[in-house]
């Protein structure tokens, strides 16, 4: 193999007490890849992102970025190595006493050392590629609806031009209109930025806009990959049962 991979999970387990949720996960994304991870409900696809992202320690295993172990960095080289990424978490996390275009420039203005007036009119450009309108960036979060939230989440996500994006459900709860701009908006920054993405989606239309491959994780391990055009003939039927939305046949 010649050329690294930007992310690579290898023999990686994770359990909580007695719960083996992550048993020998190996994965990899190569660079300027986009690859949705699917899997069941509580499966673990959450947890094999936040080891990535350090805000978990694996039990076994190393998670490789850019060829660098990130397990078992110190905390200021960890951080160092985290500031080219870009996270969209569930439901958008953002922090309810700041207005939403300080939430967006959270890390300009905190890591970067961007001044405000900059960072300001950065978060409302970001805000824009989202189709959020400039008025947006000085309501708080409580003032949104949940799938402008999940925009402004996605705004923060991009703003800083990561290099590595990590997408939790990027398109649940918003209107198919919306959830299509925002699958044009994460593909186009794989296509035309180069990043890397990997996204947890549920949303099979989704899947297929965003990505070039998709993995499906069960029982603590990847047990299906292929390209987006692969997943109609797919002979798993764990896959087929996901595209179908049908029940798992025994
Ligand atoms: N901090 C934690 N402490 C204890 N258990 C946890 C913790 N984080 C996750 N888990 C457990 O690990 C399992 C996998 O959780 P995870 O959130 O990764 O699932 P998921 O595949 O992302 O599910 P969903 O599609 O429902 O979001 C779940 O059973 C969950 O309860």
């Amino acid at each position: 193999m010649s050329v690294m991979n930007k992310l690579e999970w290898r023999g990686v387990s994770k359990q909580f007490g007695a719960q083996k949720v992550l048993d020998g996960l190996d994965l990899a994304v190569a660079p300027g890849r986009s690859l949705a991870l699917l899997g069941r409900s509580g499966q673990g696809k959450s947890v094999t992102i936040k080891l990535a992202l350090g805000l978990m320690q694996a039990d076994a295993g190393e998670v490789l970025l850019d060829g660098v172990d990130v397990t078992h960095l110190p905390a200021r080289e960890r951080r160092a190595s985290f500031a080219s990424i870009g996270m969209l978490f569930q439901g958008g996390a953002l922090f309810d006493s700041l207005p939403v275009w300080e939430n967006v420039a959270f890390r300009l203005i905190n890591a970067d050392g961007v001044g405000r007036r900059e960072a300001r009119e950065r978060a409302v450009e970001a805000l824009a590629l989202v189709k959020l309108a400039p008025d947006v960036a000085d309501r708080y979060p409580s003032e949104l609806s949940g799938g402008m939230q999940k925009r402004a989440g996605l705004a923060r996500a991009i703003v800083g031009s990561p290099s590595l994006l990590f997408f939790d459900e990027p398109t649940t709860g918003l209107d198919p209109i919306t959830a299509g701009a925002i699958n044009e908006l994460i593909r186009d920054r794989v296509t035309s930025l180069g990043c890397t993405a990997v996204s947890i989606t549920h949303d099979m239309v989704s899947a297929r806009v965003i990505a070039d491959e998709v993995a499906m994780l069960d029982g603590g391990r990847i047990v299906w990959r292929g390209s987006a055009g692969d997943l109609d003939h797919a002979d798993h039927p764990l896959v087929r049962a996901f595209i179908r939305g049908e029940p798992l046949e025994e």
